[in-house]
């Protein structure tokens, strides 16, 4: 018998890669964080002897979803601002209320708010784009979840950086910090072509490729970005990106729900990804991501949720079933993103578009140990013809109930082993008090 750390022994294990696959009665080996076997449950039980043995009869177990775009942090600005456009609910309501409350404390409060519900949604790994990364990297490191810490640029001051050379300057620090820490990455996070200039943006793309980085921004979110850059520059934002070189393998551009043939061409030619938020393009009615188009092109489309502000929630499970659906209309065509297509989106396509695809993303051995357990056999999941389809299409929302990191379990049956999560709903409530008190006297 070989000796192993835990032994995952699963009704269906969809390991995402091959492609479609979904096994029965099979078992993940897990040793020193990683995947060391994906076997028969039999012939698993016959060749490991493993410290921890996890019997999952009723649930299908998945890779870790990775949330390619979010703001953790504002999860304590949840339904402060709602059913607006985004550039009032920008201009009006969040920045004002980011001028006014985001501090150190803050962003450690409410990424911990974040990653607590982002574990309980199966989510092991997210991308994130929010002032003061260095405490959303402390919160990620205490919850030990995988993050993808932005080092954000945007031309005007804030609690966290002056002006450009700052924004650079702190976001570099926190890149040299985290350099050796294997939950935790960085990724160049330049908020938006409206709010950034041609010269910081090009300073980015010669760091990006020096430190072999992700390049993270908003592009193309709605119609009025692409008029106002025509309008005043007289080119696309996307076109004005490129030929200031950002357009190449590490940019992930967020939302591109306005795309033309020569977008297409750019993003494809260059290898470069797309992150897909259905649900805050929705919520802002900010327009519709072509995610088909998209992908027949050849682009790698990921899946974000956004922040919790413009969404209202960070679960990746309902925004694969809002990908799904959405992308069906979209192109009148019900063949459009099929239920494993939305879950290689929200999986082995953010490992891509964040450079980690050989570490996560598919349940396949040698990977890390990043894996979620779902239940299906409650009354909104039974009978199960196909899990996939139940995972995508039905009520999976509150079903996750095991979720593992590096091969640590950080939900036990349903229960999160690394954070207080009445400690972090007291404190949101308290935060809530406050900037609720004080948005009733505006
Ligand atoms: C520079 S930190 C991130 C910055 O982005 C703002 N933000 C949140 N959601 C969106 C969105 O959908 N489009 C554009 N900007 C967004 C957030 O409030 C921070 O100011
Ligand atoms: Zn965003």
């Amino acid at each position: 018998m070989e000796a192993i750390d835990t032994l995952i022994h699963a009704r269906w294990v969809i390991p995402v890669e091959p492609a479609g696959t979904v096994l029965e009665d099979f078992s993940l080996a897990v040793r020193d964080g990683r995947i060391v076997d994906l076997l028969p449950a039999a012939a698993a039980r016959a060749r490991y002897q493993a410290a921890t043995v996890v019997e999952l009869p009723e649930h299908a177990l998945i890779p870790g979803l990775v949330n390619a775009h979010t703001h953790a942090a504002m999860s304590l600005f949840r339904g402060l601002a709602d059913d607006l456009p985004l550039m009032e609910w920008l201009g009006k309501h969040i920045w004002p209320a980011e001028s006014r409350w985001v501090r150190a404390e803050f962003v450690r409060d409410g990424t911990l708010l974040a990653v607590a519900e982002m574990l309980r949604g199966g989510t092991t790994c997210f991308n994130d784009m929010y002032f003061f990364p260095d405490e959303a990297a402390f919160a990620a490191t205490q919850a030990h979840i995988r993050a993808v810490v932005g080092l954000i640029l945007i031309d005007f001051p804030t609690a966290w950086a002056g002006n450009a050379e700052d924004y650079l300057h702190k976001g570099l620090e926190v890149h040299d910090q985290l350099r050796h820490n294997p939950l935790l990455h960085t990724a160049f996070a330049p908020h938006a072509p409206y709010t950034v200039s041609d010269a910081p943006l090009e300073r980015v793309s010669v760091l990006a490729e020096e430190l072999d980085i992700p390049v993270h921004m908003h592009v193309h979110e709605t119609a009025h970005e692409v008029q106002q850059s025509l309008a005043e520059r007289g080119e696309r934002p996307l076109a004005r990106l490129h030929r200031l070189g950002l357009v190449s393998p590490r940019l992930l551009a967020v939302h591109m729900t306005q795309v033309e043939e020569e977008d297409l061409r750019l993003l494809a030619e260059a290898g470069a990804s797309v992150a897909h938020c259905p649900e805050s393009n929705l919520k802002l009615a900010s327009g519709f991501c072509p995610v088909q188009r998209l992908a027949d092109a050849g682009i790698n489309v990921a899946l974000g949720t956004d922040g919790a502000a413009s969404n209202n929630d960070l679960d990746l499970l309902g925004e694969m079933r809002t990908a799904a659906l959405l992308a069906k209309g979209v192109a009148g065509d019900a063949t459009a993103v099929s239920a494993a297509d939305a879950l290689r989106m929200a999986t082995l396509n953010g490992a891509r578009a964040l450079g980690l695809e050989e570490e996560i993303g598919s349940l396949v051995p040698g990977k890390a140990a990043d894996a979620v357990a779902v239940r299906l056999s409650d009354l909104e999941t039974e009978p199960v013809y196909h899990p996939l389809s139940q995972l995508v299409y039905a009520n999976v929302r509150d079903r996750v109930s095991d979720v593992w990191v590096a091969g640590r379990h950080v939900l036990k049956e349903g229960v999160l082993t690394t954070l207080d999560a009445p400690a972090l709903v007291a404190r949101a409530r308290e935060w809530g008090r406050r900037i609720g008190a004080a948005n009733s006297g505006r």
